[in-house]
């Protein structure tokens, strides 16, 4: 098998270090070079803790690709930055794998657009954890039947967006079976602003941020005399890696942008 040639932005952060030994495990994955905000010019076996690769670090992945043959770019930076390496990457043909959220519609439509101009691979993943793709899809399914729903989703307290791009693409594939539904009471009063959580077709979506969480996320659904929760936990970000290597395999064989890895999984 030729082996997936990769360019990894983000490689000293708690993903990247996750991603990175993932990489070093897979037989038919190759490191091409990483991207990183400094140690330009060093390798990533010179920066302390990471595994010994010989790859060359850039700060800028213009140069980056300017100097490397790479088939898959991994973003695990920042929303923003995430958003402008996509775009670069499918400029050059580099199949994007991003794992930061932080996407309008609009952002969707435009980048979805480049990627069918570019006939080029590229995926979006807001959650790439396996059972938060499940989470999601028996949400769905779920809200058919019970459309009263509150989503809480809980992370650490170093996360930069809220809500969670997990809890917004679980609004959205809600929204896809759903009525717009009021909820609550017509007359309910906020009377300390923000009280209710956020609104999304009337569903509201609360972000907790705290110390020593990960990435959680429960559903509840409520219908005349009962409740379902649907509840998922990331413990650790060793949790994420089957669903990036997932996507790095997929992204080589399609030609548009996929939203969700719950559009590639059966
Ligand atoms: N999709 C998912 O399943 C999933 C899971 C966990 C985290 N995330 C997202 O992944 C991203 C990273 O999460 P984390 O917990 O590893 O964060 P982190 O803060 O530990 O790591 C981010 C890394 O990006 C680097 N960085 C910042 N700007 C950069 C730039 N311009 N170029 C290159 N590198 C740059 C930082 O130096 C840092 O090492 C966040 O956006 C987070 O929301 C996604
Ligand atoms: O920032 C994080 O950490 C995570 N973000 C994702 C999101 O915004 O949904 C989910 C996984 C962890």
């Amino acid at each position: 098998m030729e082996k997936i040639r990769i360019v990894l932005a983000g490689p000293r952060g708690k993903m990247g270090t996750e991603a990175l030994k993932m990489i070093e495990s897979t037989p038919h994955f190759e490191l091409a070079a990483a991207v990183d905000s400094r140690n330009g010019g060093k390798r990533i076996k010179d920066i302390v803790g990471l595994p010994s690769f010989e790859a060359l670090i850039y700060e800028d992945l213009h140069v980056c690709l300017d100097e490397t043959v790479a088939d898959v770019l991994i973003d695990l930076t920042k929303p923003e930055i995430g958003k402008k390496h996509l775009e670069i990457a499918l400029e050059r043909n580099v199949r994007p794998v991003i794992g930061t959220t932080g996407f309008s519609d609009e952002d969707l439509r435009r980048l979805s657009d480049l990627a069918a101009d570019r006939q080029t691979g590229a995926i979006i993943a807001p959650n790439f954890a396996i059972g938060a793709i499940l989470m999601m899809k028996f949400s769905q399914m779920a809200a058919k039947y019970l459309p009263h729903v509150e989503i809480i989703e809980k992370h650490h307290d170093q996360k930069l967006d809220a809500p969670s791009g997990t809890a917004l693409k679980t609004a959205q594939l809600i929204t896809e079976v759903r009525e717009s539904v009021k909820q609550g009471h017509p007359e309910e009063t906020e009377d300390l602003p923000g009280a209710r959580g956020a609104e999304l077709d009337g569903m509201r979506i609360h972000s907790v941020r705290l110390p020593g969480l990960v990435a959680h996320q429960e559903v509840i659904f409520g219908g005349e005399g009962q409740t379902l929760t649907i509840k998922h936990d990331s413990m650790n970000r060793a949790s994420f890696m089957p669903g990036v290597k997932l996507a790095v395999e997929r992204v080589m064989k399609i030609d548009q942008l996929v939203y969700g890895l719950e559009n590639i999984i059966e």
